[in-house]
């Protein structure tokens, strides 16, 4: 019978893990916090979790207990206590538990059956750029900016501005929501018109992720209708949601669109090094295998920084061998082309460069931020300094006195 491994982080006095991963094992299956009377042994040790392994880190003790320890706790579930699904998986290693004090949920292993019944994202890397028919070099994206309150001639206006830059895909910003001055379906067919003639121009692809919004019941046939409409990919709240949306979407044939997910909300239960679940396999491996082709997340470097062993993780979760495609790693939040180098340098090639602030507070505007950008990336490309380069890029330059 397959099993699942999830592997917590926990505190407590050094030799107390043994029991307290007893706990776990006997807690989240067949157990309670006392014996059942009619706890009856055989029939249920088929269902009972099992304690795989207990890593003590003496050297690791508690910032704010200095009697306690760090410890690793590994323990294995039967596929039989649960259905192949996400909410199912996430309650039955991370339910109870999670309100049970200082634990953290560092990563969750999934034998191969039990992988297969994920999807995994319908396009991935490859995928996408095979979209845009760009290879060898991370894509550039921006956001949509204070476009809250404005009208569709201004949206279009600011599109068009964004992909003169030569951005690869541009993104709603994930505040922005179906409403009557940009109601989602304008923005869908206002955006493909805008970003046909841009390529008429120029011969630049960009492509628009516009944000899947709404009740949830609602976004099946609103994802439906943007495929109909021609949309090119979806931007999704999926920590708002929840992964299993996610993966319905992704399941979809009749939506069939790749699929961005953003990070919002996430840092309610990923931010704290004591609670909640890990960056890397929440904004990383479960949002893959949840059919993401896009996961965005906080750069090390960012305005909203993640540690970055953690933002490698992540990122290494995203693009790592597997069964499923690869999502594309998204390093986000006050990036601006200065550090693009650190950025490839960090995430490869095989990675998306997205800023907001970035390209639209460039001084030639949005169009400049784009050129700076992508200045940037071929420089690092070329193996040519950002400084050197700006000798030859104006808009590098400029974006470099800006922001350095
Ligand atoms: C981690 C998500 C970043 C995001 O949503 C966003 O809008 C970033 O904007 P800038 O920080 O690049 O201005
Ligand atoms: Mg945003």
């Amino acid at each position: 019978m397959s099993r699942l491994t999830a592997s917590y982080q926990v505190y407590g006095q050094a030799g107390s893990f043994e029991k307290k991963a007893e706990g776990i094992a006997l807690g989240l299956t067949i157990g309670s916090w006392t014996d059942l009377p009619l706890l009856e042994q055989e029939q249920l040790k088929k269902h009972k979790g099992h304690v795989v392994s207990v890593e003590e880190f003496p050297q690791s003790p508690h910032p704010l207990k200095p009697d306690a320890i760090k410890a690793h706790i590994k323990v294995s579930y039967p596929s039989a206590n649960f259905s192949a699904d996400l909410p199912a998986i996430l309650t039955t290693v991370f339910g109870k538990l999670s309100l049970d004090g200082e634990v953290r949920l560092l990563d969750i292993d999934f034998e191969e059956g039990l992988l297969q019944q994920f999807p995994g994202p319908r396009f991935g890397i490859d995928g996408i750029r095979g979209l845009l028919d760009v290879h060898g070099r991370p894509l550039v994206m921006s956001i949509f900016k204070g476009v809250i309150g404005r009208d569709i001639d201004y949206l279009t206006a600011q599109l068009r501005q964004q992909a003169l830059g030569g951005v690869d895909l541009v993104k709603d910003d994930e505040i922005l929501f179906d409403n009557p001055l940009t109601p989602f379906e304008q923005r869908i067919t206002a955006a493909k018109q805008v970003l046909h003639e841009v390529y008429s121009e120029t011969g630049h692809r960009t492509l628009y992720a516009v944000n899947l919004s709404g009740r949830t019941s609602q976004l099946r046939d609103k994802a439906r209708k943007a495929r109909e409409l021609g949309a090119d990919a979806l931007l999704f709240n999926v920590h708002a949601y929840g992964l299993d949306v996610l993966q319905e979407l992704a399941e979809d044939d009749e939506i069939a669109l790749p699929l961005m997910a953003h990070p919002a909300f996430s840092g309610a239960f990923t931010s704290s090094p004591f609670y909640g679940v890990a960056a890397p396999l929440a904004l990383g491996k479960l949002t893959r295998y949840a059919g993401a082709d896009f996961s965005l997340f906080p750069s090390p470097y960012g305005s909203v920084a993640m540690e970055k062993t953690a933002a490698l993780a992540l990122g290494e979760q995203l693009t790592n061998d597997s069964l499923l495609k690869p999502t594309f790693p998204v390093p986000s939040a006050g990036i601006h082309p200065g550090l693009v180098p650190l950025l490839i340098n960090d995430f490869g090639i095989d990675s998306i460069i997205n800023a907001g602030g970035g390209v639209h507070g460039h001084p030639d505007g949005a169009a400049g931020g784009g050129k700076a950008f992508r200045q940037a990336v071929d420089a690092v490309l070329q193996q040519q300094s950002l400084e050197d380069a700006s000798t030859q890029q104006p808009e590098l330059k400029t974006a470099l006195e800006l922001w350095g």
